[in-house]
């Protein structure tokens, strides 16, 4: 068992106006001292309020770079996260210092961002350097905006009543309804981040809400078993990197209407939050209060027990921001007497759950035996009944319904289980016999046997007995005459319609013992379940070549464009040579020249309006081949799903995808004559980042992924 306090990291915010004098940052011995200035002093008033402070906190860092941040604040929690210690890295302070900066960092920079993705980075990393474990990796972004629950990786984030946070029986908290998406790679979890500041932003604009007002969840779920011990155990943890709303107090803002309403929210949730960390820290504690808001429900499990706490106090050291500073290091010492008491969370996997509960009721039943042996029941066994059993069972209830024998004798509860069994399987036997019965056509000869028998007289035909007892059977449908046994070889005429279900089947049955080569496979796979989706693909496909035609007359009209400016520069420029070679006359415009400004006016314009035609074109090329490749990989999974329905077995590794792109004549690796400019020009960013930064192509590939949702967004609005 790991003992750790929560750990309280205070970051100042770079300044120009530092509180030189009044704010002392000693981030060598890890303290802070302010000196206040007398607030009362000029009024002659006493002034009992307290002038100077000191805090000591687990880390001061003062200018520091986000790459510094994360290593003091994110590896830690991190290598205990993969371990299967849950983790928090919590962001406070008042509006402005540093909070989202810290967390997310400039999503535009590269090198300036945060915590967020640098902690999916590393726990990629980390889990790439552990091949002895199988991973998996989901993400939740949740917003809580005056106390209403927002699915920031919803694409309408607009809030629902349906989300609730609630608590599994092992004091897991989670929000029931919200999306919790797998992630592989770091690309994909980087991408769910933009998405959700996308979505942050977009509802932030249609609620008419700032950011700053809320407080913003993203949690990386992580499950790890091991590949080499089969001791069953599944290792669960997870990560919350909270980004709280402003601490600022309401009094200071002197807010009213919706401002005042989201403060006093915030100051509720924010003093909830204190008021839960306090009674953590009273060892005497009896009530903790979390169920006082939406944020410390969701954070029960992630700041007292079980979790490591991480908490970063940005602090906004200049003069004006004195009190507000006060404050964030005052919350941020109360932080520092929370102790936690951290565990790994193992479950159990079923399997090995399955062999620990046989192991039970192979021990309950010896148990059960000897009771009964002390109580005389010499005979009592708990195993399934035999053939020979369940063939003497049938006939004492075949007795019992002729009313050859008065009652059923029973035994105990497995006698009457098994009774209901046979009843209930002497039952459905009686009714498909039925039905069968109903369905056979009467061969001449059958006919002829029950007229002969005299069993077909009248309305009489009609009457099968049901619920005649048939010896052999147990319930029959009645007298079994010849015409109710099927023998297809009697049938003198049969519909086709009846003969075809059998080809069919003959046909299944032949293609589910023989797989076929995957082409074939595929070739009737695309005549049939896949065909819609071949449609689709081939018109997106159809629809990214139009969109690529269409760049590239853009391109040329741009080329074009620009010929035409530099063409008429230079005509200019010579009209412009030509001129001040004749004396006397160099300040005077003729016409012709003020014809050749107008054309290069007028060409510039032109320039500009198909240059932003072709960038937007260009997003929408990138938008269209997502989706394209979207199709593809759900026509691939659509595929390898018919082929295990149809063959009864998945389909090789090796025999998966190649040949799919292929016949679909696309690939995604094209030859460079094939590539259009904006293609290139992307080819070639990706091989200088490649190249000069391989690290940051995730960051940068997510970007672009998340930026082609939200132009779809856009261009979906836009209509
Ligand atoms: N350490 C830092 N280095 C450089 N710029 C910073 C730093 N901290 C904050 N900033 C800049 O200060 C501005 C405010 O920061 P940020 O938005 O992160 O504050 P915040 O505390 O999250 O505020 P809010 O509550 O409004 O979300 C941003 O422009 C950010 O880029």
């Amino acid at each position: 068992m790991v003992k750790s306090a929560v750990k309280v990291i205070v970051r100042t915010r770079p300044t120009a106006n530092f509180a030189q004098g009044y704010l002392d940052v000693k981030d060598g011995i890890r303290a802070i001292n302010i000196n206040l200035p007398k607030k009362n002093e000029t009024q002659n008033v006493v002034n009992n309020q307290r002038e100077s402070y000191s805090f000591k906190f687990d880390n001061v860092l003062h200018n520091s770079s986000q790459e510094t941040v994360f290593e003091e604040c994110g590896r830690e929690v991190i290598s205990s996260f993969i371990d299967g210690y849950n983790g928090t890295i919590m962001a406070y302070g008042q509006t402005g210092a540093g909070k989202t900066f810290t967390m997310t960092g400039t999503t535009a920079n590269y090198k300036q961002r945060g915590i967020i993705p640098r902690c999916i980075e590393h726990i990629f990393q980390e889990i790439s350097n552990k091949p002895e474990k199988a991973f998996n990796v989901s993400v939740t972004y949740l917003e809580i905006y005056n106390e209403n629950l927002f699915d920031l990786l919803n694409n309408d984030p607009t809030g629902s009543d349906d989300y609730q946070i609630m608590e599994d029986a092992k004091g897991v908290t989670f929000v029931r309804g919200i999306q919790k998406v797998a992630t592989t790679s770091e690309e994909e979890a980087l991408s769910l981040m933009f998405e959700g500041e996308a979505n942050r932003a977009i509802c932030e604009h249609q609620m008419n809400k700032a950011s700053t007002r809320s407080h913003c969840v993203f949690t990386i779920h992580l499950e790890s078993r091991s590949r080499v011990e089969s001791n069953g155990q599944i290792v669960y943890s997870k990560l919350n990197l909270v980004d709280l709303a402003g601490s600022e107090r309401v009094g200071k803002t002197h807010s009213s209407g919706q401002v005042l309403k989201e403060a006093t929210y915030i100051n509720k949730s924010l003093s909830f939050l204190e008021q839960v960390v306090i009674a953590l820290s009273t060892p005497s504690r009896e009530h903790v209060p979390y169920r006082q808001s939406k944020l410390t429900m969701f954070l029960k499990d992630s700041l007292g027990g079980n979790c490591k706490t991480l908490l970063v106090a940005n602090i906004w050291g200049e003069a004006t921001q004195l009190d507000e500073t006060v404050s964030t290091l005052k919350f941020a010492s109360r932080m520092m007497r929370v102790s936690n008491e951290a565990t790994i969370n193992i479950h159990m996997n079923p399997e090995a759950l399955i062999k620990k509960y046989e192991k039970q009721i192979v021990e309950l039943k010896q148990e059960l035996a000897m009771h009964d042996q002390l109580k005389g029941v010499n005979q009592a066994t708990y195993d399934p009944y035999t053939e020979e059993q369940q063939l003497e069972l049938r006939k004492e209830i075949k007795r019992y319904v002729r009313n050859e024998t008065e009652e059923l004798e029973i035994k105990n509860i497995r006698h009457i289980k098994e009774i209901f069994q046979q009843f209930k399987k002497m039952m459905q036997t009686a009714e498909l016999e039925a039905r069968d019965r109903g369905s056979q056509p009467v061969t001449q000869r059958e006919s002829k046997s029950k007229l002969d028998n005299g069993a077909l007289k009248g309305s009489e035909a009609n009457v099968s007995g049901v619920g005649d007892v048939d010896d052999n059977n147990g319930f029959g449908v009645g007298a079994a005459v010849p015409s109710a046994n099927y023998r297809k070889e009697s049938v003198v005429s049969q519909t086709r319609a009846q003969e075809e279900p059998e080809v069919n089947m003959m046909k299944i049955e032949e293609a589910e013992k023989a797989p076929i080569d995957r082409n074939e496979a595929y070739e009737l796979f695309k005549s049939s379940s896949g065909s819609e989706s071949i449609v689709k693909m081939k018109e997106e496909t159809q629809l990214l070549k139009d969109k690529k035609n269409a760049f590239k007359v853009l391109t040329l009209q741009v080329n074009e464009a620009k010929k035409k400016i530099d063409s008429t520069k230079e005509e200019i420029e010579a009209k412009q040579q030509e001129v001040s070679g004749q004396k006397g006359d160099n300040d005077i415009v003729d016409e012709e020249e003020m014809l050749l400004y107008q054309r290069l006016k007028e060409a510039k314009k032109e320039y500009r309006d198909s240059f932003e035609e072709r960038k937007m074109a260009k997003a929408e090329i990138d938008f269209v081949s997502r989706a394209v490749e979207n199709s593809r990989v759900k026509l691939l999974s659509s595929f390898e799903d018919w082929y295990r329905e149809t063959y009864g077995q998945p389909l090789e590794l090796e025999q998966s995808s190649p040949d799919i792109n292929t016949k679909e004549s696309f690939s995604r690796d094209k030859d460079e004559d094939q590539l259009d400019d904006g293609e290139r020009f992307e080819k070639l960013e990706l091989e200088r980042i490649r190249r000069d930064d391989p690290e940051s192509l995730a960051f940068y590939r997510a970007k672009k992924v998340v930026g082609n949702k939200t132009l779809k967004k856009t261009l979906s609005q836009k209509r």
